[in-house]
């Protein structure tokens, strides 16, 4: 928690103005920041100075996991958070290539589970990491790539949080994952939440234990209209210690996931926090 609540303050001290002109907003931006999750001691990084809605942020990593590309069924994994770019934004609105309502594109979770190959058929990223770490294998190259510019027109928005790789180094399971745009207040309160149980789920789906997850952050910023909440309110707040993420044990291998799992199989233990805020959202 400290470390998140030192970025706020870093970006508040440091950051410089950028316009956007996706948005239309001023975003106090900031470059580069290194986060650190102890994954293998359970301790989970949710915000404790508001009210976190956890289940949504891991129903979002859930509907990567299954190659979803369509908010109807992210809400009906347990999350409205991809309402507002699938059906709100005009870009996305106007393109030829949305297939009607609710449809994001060619996002995500279709990238990490079906990117198109040239010459016909397409990869499973996700599958080919779970099969090589379930057998002790770590080629060096153990990684999920959501960037693929070539398709970034069938989309409605680019990814955030875009690559992640696996390392298995002594029967221990590592994580780094990059991102290349964050939204602070809002989507990093998420993006935090899904690192950590991205390791935590792929360790014990493949039969290792866990251990660090590093995560990058590029461009970091905080929203004009979010800057008088986070300032004011949310840094004056004083944290409360980390709970611990408990995870079905029941859950064993990617199919699994792919046929069974819900939020019920996840469940913050001992999560104290202060008051929800609501931040502005921008599409
Ligand atoms: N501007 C922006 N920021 C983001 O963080 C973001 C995007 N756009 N677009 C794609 C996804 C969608 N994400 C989102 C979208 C909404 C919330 C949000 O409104 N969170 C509320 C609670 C949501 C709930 O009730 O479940 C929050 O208070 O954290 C968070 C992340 C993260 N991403
Ligand atoms: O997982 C996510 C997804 C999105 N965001 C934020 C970061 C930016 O504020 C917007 C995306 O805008 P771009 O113009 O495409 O950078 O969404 C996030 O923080 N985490």
């Amino acid at each position: 928690m400290k470390q998140y609540l030192d970025l706020c303050q870093r970006i508040i001290d440091e950051g410089s103005w950028v316009s956007n002109e996706r948005t239309g907003k001023r975003c106090l931006t900031l470059i580069n920041a290194d986060l650190e999750y102890q994954v293998g001691k359970n301790e989970l990084p949710i915000i404790t100075t508001r009210k976190s809605f956890y289940k949504a942020a891991i129903a979002e990593l859930l509907g990567y996991i299954k190659g979803y590309d369509n908010a109807a069924d992210f809400r009906a994994l347990g999350t409205p958070t991809w309402n507002a770019n699938a059906n709100e934004n005009e870009a996305w609105l106007n393109n030829p290539h949305r297939k009607g309502e609710d449809d994001m594109g060619r996002v995500y979770g279709v990238q990490g589970r079906a990117w198109a190959k040239p010459d016909g058929g397409s990869v499973d990223q996700l599958k080919k990491v779970v099969d090589n770490l379930s057998k002790g294998i770590d080629d060096r190259g153990e990684i999920i790539s959501f960037y693929n510019p070539g398709e970034f027109h069938m989309g409605c928005l680019r990814p955030c949080m875009f690559q992640h790789q696996f390392s298995l180094l002594d029967g221990t399971l590592y994580l780094n994952s990059y991102q290349r745009s964050c939204d602070v207040p809002l989507g990093l309160n998420f993006n935090q939440i899904q690192v950590f149980a991205f390791l935590a789920i792929m360790a014990q789906i493949t039969g290792n234990k866990a251990g660090v997850a590093y995560h990058k952050i590029v461009n970091a910023h905080i929203y004009e209209d979010q800057l008088e909440l986070m300032e004011n309110v949310q840094l004056k707040r004083e944290p409360f210690p980390s709970p611990e993420l408990r995870i079905n044990p029941k859950i064993k291998s990617l199919k699994d996931l792919e046929t069974w799992v819900t939020m019920d199989d996840f469940e913050v233990i001992g999560y104290q926090h202060h008051d929800p805020i609501q931040y502005p959202f921008s599409v």
